[in-house]
């Protein structure tokens, strides 16, 4: 009997032992030390270590000897509006996004809740929804159990709110709450006593953009008031419990979300393109470190420090990584190497070889391109790698045995795109290997004419008046077409025939699907009459008479349409196209719904002296004109942006702004008074606003290039379709 007993004891013993025969100190040396990976494993193996795993002992111990791994949490909003949490490892080697499942239900709907990792844990905190103004609900979701459960509620219902940890506590601060609450209160959150303590501070303001800590202080930056677009932040001063102004230098480049890397301040300015700034504290300067791609991060995008290594990402979880310690100093500007995680094959061998750096396109095309690549991955490459002024990459796709003369949707050869973006270089490789450009110089044709009689001229209906002539709707060859007559008194003019004549030469050549088709002229007609694609659903200006303000995705879909069109008058070669009189009843709508540009470049003619021509020609053209053009001062391509940006604003609007007011009018107080239509908060979108500031912004070098708005109008429009938006990020320090 004692044997036995002396035996289950033994058995007992080695049972509670974390690793039979060994201390448990030494145990804990050992399993400690298996990467955070396995922990899932680990935990499967018996209670203890279960047990173990889950420990607050376990985490201090990994935490005390630096064997804790940061793992990067990010919050998104799936397509049915729901929120889900995503992990990632950032160091395995093949890095992908992990759902993590169970969120509370009660929090799947809600927005503007504050994402904060602490220890072990992560908290979603507040927020408000459809029925609730602000909550002071918050959720915990313990790392190590992988489990969700309630926590202490917060002092304050709050939502849009600051969130940031100092010296071991969250901080909540700012943001809207319910209309009892304190405007200018913060809570703080203890998680040893597991509850949360409310503070006020005149200086708090609840509009709150960003956050973050910089030298054991929290910065809180502040949204622009709305009389000016002067931006503030202020600071958590812990030692004496305050809030002060900070520094104005500092916050006049603070544009965007932010981290601390050894205690530098970067910042992800992403208000045209996506620039990565640094912050100068000893020089109180801004520095560019490194322009981003738009082919590789898709913003909006959220920033995390782990490390050296700063990770941007953007909508779709898509994730590039910084690594400071790779910096390098070119032309006065520090750059850094990105390292793309899990962007497409074609994309990242463009952005190496952009940057001109050769081992980088060949490592990626050995790495991601060249073990599967796909006809359909060449094809694209090729045309992207053309277009971009990629040499190395033309070569070695036409070497993988890409097709030279490949078409796209718009009858483009690789030739075509070289040629359009002047790449000479690429132009004699394609040419030597084949190329031909079935729409560029290759097609060079006079002004294809028409023959009058075959235009049933007699049986034309008018359907619109501008300032050159009438527009009729007529028939050439069975196909309903517009004819566009131009006035006598502009057509008689020998000079402005002329000019005319070249315009519509070069409107010839173009092609592209928001770009009006031009048909040719009519010969043996005693008028200057030329033809064009007929477009049923008439103009833009006819669209908003009828239907009034348009919701923001038609809104922004249209806007696209014509920056689109635009895009490819802006970028011709040799010379950019500019259309100089865009105005609502300058885009036309096709049966499908899509809008194409016209009558660009013939208010050239409106410079010519006694050309019978104005400008406004009572279509009220001055209600979209650029402050330089009114002003007769010299102008360039951003004269466009501007009356793009009125037209955006009257989409969303239904019509134009100070429509009491004559359209000269309205021009003089847009050029002297710097007046600008106002930008109700209620219906634009907070990124359209951003959008429309800078494209009416009156210095012309400051406003975004078509390309630009492309980029940035295809995010506003996957986000309104909400594709998976990044609500916020963060790293967590767990085992
Ligand atoms: N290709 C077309 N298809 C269908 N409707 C057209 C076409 N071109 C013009 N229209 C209609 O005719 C109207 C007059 O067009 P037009 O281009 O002559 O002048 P406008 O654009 O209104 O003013 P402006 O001459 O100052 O640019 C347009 O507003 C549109 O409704």
């Amino acid at each position: 009997m004692e044997g036995g007993s002396e035996r289950t004891n033994q058995i007992e013993e080695s049972q509670a032992q974390l690793l039979c025969g060994l201390p448990d100190d030494i145990a804990l040396f050992c399993l400690a030390r298996v990467p955070r990976k396995y922990r899932t494993v680990l935990k499967c193996v018996c209670r203890s270590w279960r047990d173990l795993l889950c420990s607050e002992e376990w985490h201090a111990y990994r935490s005390k000897h630096n064997l804790s791994e940061t793992w990067i949490y990010a919050l998104c909003r799936d397509k049915y509006e729901q929120i889900c949490c995503y992990v990632l490892d950032p160091d395995l080697p093949r890095r992908c996004w992990k759902l993590i499942q169970g969120l509370p239900p009660g929090c799947l709907k809600r927005k503007g809740m504050g994402f904060e990792a602490l220890g072990k844990k992560l908290y979603l905190l507040g927020g408000c929804g459809w029925l609730e103004d602000a909550t002071d609900e918050a959720y915990c979701y313990d790392v190590s159990r992988n489990s969700w459960r309630e926590a202490a509620s917060l002092s304050t219902a709050r939502c849009y709110f600051a969130c940031e940890v100092l010296d071991g506590k969250i901080y909540a601060i700012g943001g809207l709450g319910s209309k009892s609450s304190d405007p200018h209160s913060w809570d703080t959150f203890d998680p040893h006593k597991n509850s949360w303590e409310s503070h006020s501070d005149t200086n708090v303001v609840p509009d709150v953009e960003d956050s973050t800590v910089l030298d054991g202080k929290i910065y809180i930056r502040c949204g622009a008031s709305a009389v000016s677009s002067h931006v503030y932040a202020v600071l958590y001063e812990p030692s004496n419990g305050t809030w002060q102004h900070a520094d104005a230098d500092m916050v006049s480049g603070w544009r965007g979300p932010a981290v601390v890397v050894d205690g530098v301040l970067y910042v992800l300015d992403q208000s045209s393109g996506t620039r990565l700034m640094m912050w100068q504290k000893d020089k109180r300067d801004w520095v560019a470190v490194g322009r981003l791609s738009p082919l590789l991060t898709r913003p909006p995008c959220r920033l995390v420090a782990i490390g050296k290594r700063i990770f941007i990402i953007g909508k779709g979880l898509s994730t590039v990584v910084f690594d400071i310690e790779k910096t390098v100093n070119m032309e006065g500007v520090m750059r850094m190497h990105p390292q793309t995680i899990d962007s497409e094959g074609p994309y990242r061998l463009l952005y190496c070889s952009s940057k001109g750096d050769k081992t980088g396109v060949m490592q990626e095309l050995e790495k991601h391109v060249e073990p599967n690549l796909a006809d359909y991955d060449k094809r694209t490459a090729l045309h992207l790698a053309s277009c971009e002024g990629c040499t190395e990459i033309v070569v070695l796709l036409l070497e993988k045995g890409a097709d030279v003369n490949s078409v796209d949707r718009w009858g483009r050869t690789p030739l075509s795109d070289a040629r359009s973006f002047g790449h000479e270089d690429i132009c004699k490789i394609l040419e030597s290997r084949g190329g031909i450009d079935p729409v560029g110089l290759d097609s060079q044709t006079p002004c294809y004419e028409i023959d009058y009689n075959e235009v049933g001229m007699d049986g034309a209906t008018l359907i619109g008046e501008g300032a050159y002539g009438e527009v009729y709707l007529v028939k050439w060859r069975g196909t309903e077409v517009a004819a566009k007559t131009i006035r006598s008194s502009i057509a008689s003019n020998q000079k402005v025939k002329h000019t005319f004549l070249k315009e519509l030469g070069l409107w010839q050549k173009l092609r592209h699907p928001n770009i009006v088709q031009f048909l040719g002229v009519l010969k043996h007609s005693d008028r200057l009459i030329f033809l064009t694609e007929y477009l049923r659903n008439g103009s833009l200006y006819d669209i908003l008479k009828k239907k009034g303000r348009l919701d923001s995705q038609t809104a922004v879909s249209y806007a696209l349409d014509i920056a689109r069109g635009m895009n490819y008058l802006h970028q011709h070669k040799p010379h950019a196209i500019i259309h100089r009189d865009l105005t609502p009843r300058n885009v036309l709508q096709d049966e499908s719904g899509h809008l194409k540009v016209t009558d660009f470049g013939l208010s050239k003619i409106a410079q010519e002296k006694d050309a019978g021509y104005k400008m406004t020609g009572g279509t009220g053209s001055y209600r979209y004109m650029a402050p330089e053009v009114y002003r007769r001062e010299s102008y360039g391509k951003s004269v466009d942006v501007f009356s793009f940006a009125l037209i955006v604003h009257e989409m969303f609007q239904g019509g134009p702004s100070n429509r009491a007011e004559l359209p000269e009018q309205v021009a003089d107080k847009r050029a002297y008074e710097d007046s600008r239509p106002s930008l109700s908060s209620i219906l634009y979108p907070e990124p359209i606003k951003m959008l429309l500031r800078e494209c009416w912004h009156r210095n012309p070098e400051c406003r975004p290039t078509f390309e630009e708005i492309i980029l940035r109008l295809e995010n506003i429009e996957d986000n309104l379709r909400h594709e998976r938006p990044i609500i916020g990020c963060c790293g967590c320090i767990i085992l």
